[in-house]
């Protein structure tokens, strides 16, 4: 049974996949403690949060069955992301699935600044009926300057089209091709200020957007701007909004998020220009459903079928680009299980090669495998995908990827070499269209071995004789030789022979082996 503790308010009928499973239990305690979360997060395989839960690495520490964090909506920076990478934990979110209501709420929010809404509402509510204090400005013909056009920014791009706004997007990755798609034009951060009449973030919080709009960014608006936040608390330095505001060079603002949630700005409270929602930007029915929903699939997939789609800290991809990707990924971890073994020490570095048309191909979690399976010889089953380039890293051996043009007589190829002073193992693989994983290549030899579990490796003197001489011994200890590759450099000279067996053999026959004529070494390989 795979355990889920929920600890925010998420849609119960979007979760309904984790309640109607059988393998699946789920417990939801909203608004536990920090100190109650860390004492029982142990007991559970996946934890499910909204924006509220901290999942500190203090959680994190205590967490040792836990192989999920799911955050259902897409901001994960209540998480330490690096901690839970760290112990091997995977992070997904929900991307996409609060965008619509995000973007509606930024639109709630623009007009609600723009007509003084909800002041209105308050002093009409009260019984007063007061029709002169608050005139607005129209949206029509105005500029929209929007800062981060992903996926909100797009949406509310398109939206405030339709109301007759000009619009500046302005964004790293923004190009003129999708400005012109959207009929909207690349700008400037400084084109946004100066010519906006209404400015809205749509980025995350980053290093490079923290205090993003501050005292010298509010002193370049056009007079008389207005604000909107729905992205994240923090990209805004509220003293210095607070400033504008109170001298009209802002004439108003409409935050949805803040520095500190609940807020606790003075100059933010009970000021009469700026509207502030309590972070409801996601919060509709239908966003609050897709997003547990989408979590509760990735969960299941990730806790029983080892699917990932949306981790966070891993990369990307694809159902169908993972499904071309697996026969590669299970040769990956069997050639890094393989080759530190014939290194017979730690690595002190690690090359990985890529050929033919793996060069075209997101290869990091091929990679990963690779490290993964290294890694696993000396660090046992703690070491994963989402780990693997963590722990390398941490036992201070540096790792070369290179994806090479030449050409290696093979469709793909991949290597891998392990290295250890002046000592080195590598081991070349390919996968053949029709026939699978290949071992094509160890050290200096070349071979063709289907990895299996068993592998018996050999290395003799290329002379008559001894292929006989293993086959009768390993006859004697009834143990079957369900293939046999030999490979040598020169007539006479070195050669290694390659066994896969039924079952594994141990010290003695590996004494014996070695004891027959011309035959140096001999060692049993095993992959899972
Ligand atoms: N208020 C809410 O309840 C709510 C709901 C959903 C999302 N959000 C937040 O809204 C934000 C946007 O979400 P999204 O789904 O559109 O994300 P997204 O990843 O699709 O888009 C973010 C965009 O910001 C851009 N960006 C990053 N740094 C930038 C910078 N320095 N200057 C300009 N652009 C920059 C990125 O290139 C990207 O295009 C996130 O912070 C998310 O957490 C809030
Ligand atoms: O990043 C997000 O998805 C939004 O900020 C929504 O947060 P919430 O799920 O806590 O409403």
């Amino acid at each position: 049974m795979f355990k889920v503790l929920i600890t925010d308010r998420i849609s119960d009928s979007g979760l309904r996949a984790l309640y109607e499973h059988p393998l699946f239990t789920v417990d939801k305690q909203i608004g536990l403690s920090h100190l109650d979360l860390v004492s029982i997060i142990k007991h559970y395989d996946a934890l499910i949060v909204r924006s509220q839960t901290e999942v500190t690495g203090e959680v994190i520490q205590q967490a040792s069955r836990l192989q999920v964090i799911a955050r259902a909506g897409v901001g994960v920076d209540n998480i330490d992301v690096k901690a839970a990478t760290r112990k091997g934990i995977i992070v997904i979110n929900a991307p996409g699935a609060n965008t619509i209501a995000a973007t509606e709420h930024t639109l709630a929010m623009l007009l609600a600044v723009a007509r003084n809404l909800p002041q209105a509402h308050r002093i009409t509510t009260e019984g007063e009926w007061n029709r002169g204090a608050f005139q607005g400005v129209e949206l029509y013909r105005k500029t929209l300057g929007i800062i981060g056009m992903g996926k909100i920014g797009t949406e509310v791009a398109k939206r405030a089209k339709s109301f007759g706004m000009e619009v500046l997007g302005f964004d790293p990755y923004f190009t003129e091709e999708r400005a012109a798609k959207l009929g909207i034009k690349k700008a400037t951060l400084d084109e946004i200020a100066v010519f906006s009449d209404f400015i809205t973030l749509h980025t995350p919080l980053t290093n490079a957007t923290e205090n993003l709009i501050d005292e010298a960014f509010l002193q370049k608006v056009k007079p008389g701007v207005r604000l909107i936040n729905c992205a994240r608390g923090g990209i805004i330095d509220e003293d210095a909004l607070v400033a504008a505001v109170g001298e009209g060079r802002v004439a108003g603002a409409a935050l949805d998020v803040f520095q500190t949630e609940p807020p606790t700005n003075q100059g933010l409270l009970g000021n009469p220009r700026i509207v502030m929602t309590p972070h409801l930007g996601a919060s509709t029915v239908e966003a609050q459903e897709k997003v547990a929903e989408e979590v509760s699939t990735e969960i299941i997939e990730i806790l029983e079928k080892k699917v990932i789609r949306h981790a966070v800290n891993m990369p990307q991809m694809t159902n169908e680009a993972l499904q071309n990707l697996q026969p590669y990924l299970r040769l990956g971890e069997q050639i890094g299980q393989l080759v530190i073994q014939l290194l017979n020490d730690a690595p002190d570095k690690v090359e990985i090669d890529y050929y033919g048309d793996l060069i075209k191909e997101d290869t990091d979690l091929i990679s990963r495998s690779m490290i993964k399976g290294l890694l696993t010889h000396h660090l046992g089953d703690s070491v994963n995908l989402i780990n693997a380039l963590h722990l390398l890293n941490e036992q201070g051996v540096p790792h070369t990827v290179r994806k090479n043009t030449k050409n290696k007589g093979f469709a793909n190829y991949l290597e891998m070499t392990v290295h250890h002073g002046e000592e080195s193992a590598c081991i070349g693989a390919t996968v053949l269209n029709g026939y699978g994983e290949r071992i094509v290549k160890i050290n200096q030899y070349r071979i063709d071995v289907k990895p299996e579990r068993h592998l018996l490796f050999i290395n003799h003197h290329d002379m008559p004789g001894i292929i006989g001489k293993v086959g009768a011994l390993l006859g004697d200890q009834q143990i079957n030789i369900g293939t046999m590759q030999v490979g040598r450099t020169d007539i006479g000279g070195n050669a290694i022979m390659v066994l896969t067996l039924d079952k594994p053999i141990y010290g003695n026959v590996l004494k014996e082996l070695t004891a027959i004529e011309g035959l140096r070494e001999a060692q049993l390989l095993e992959a899972k």
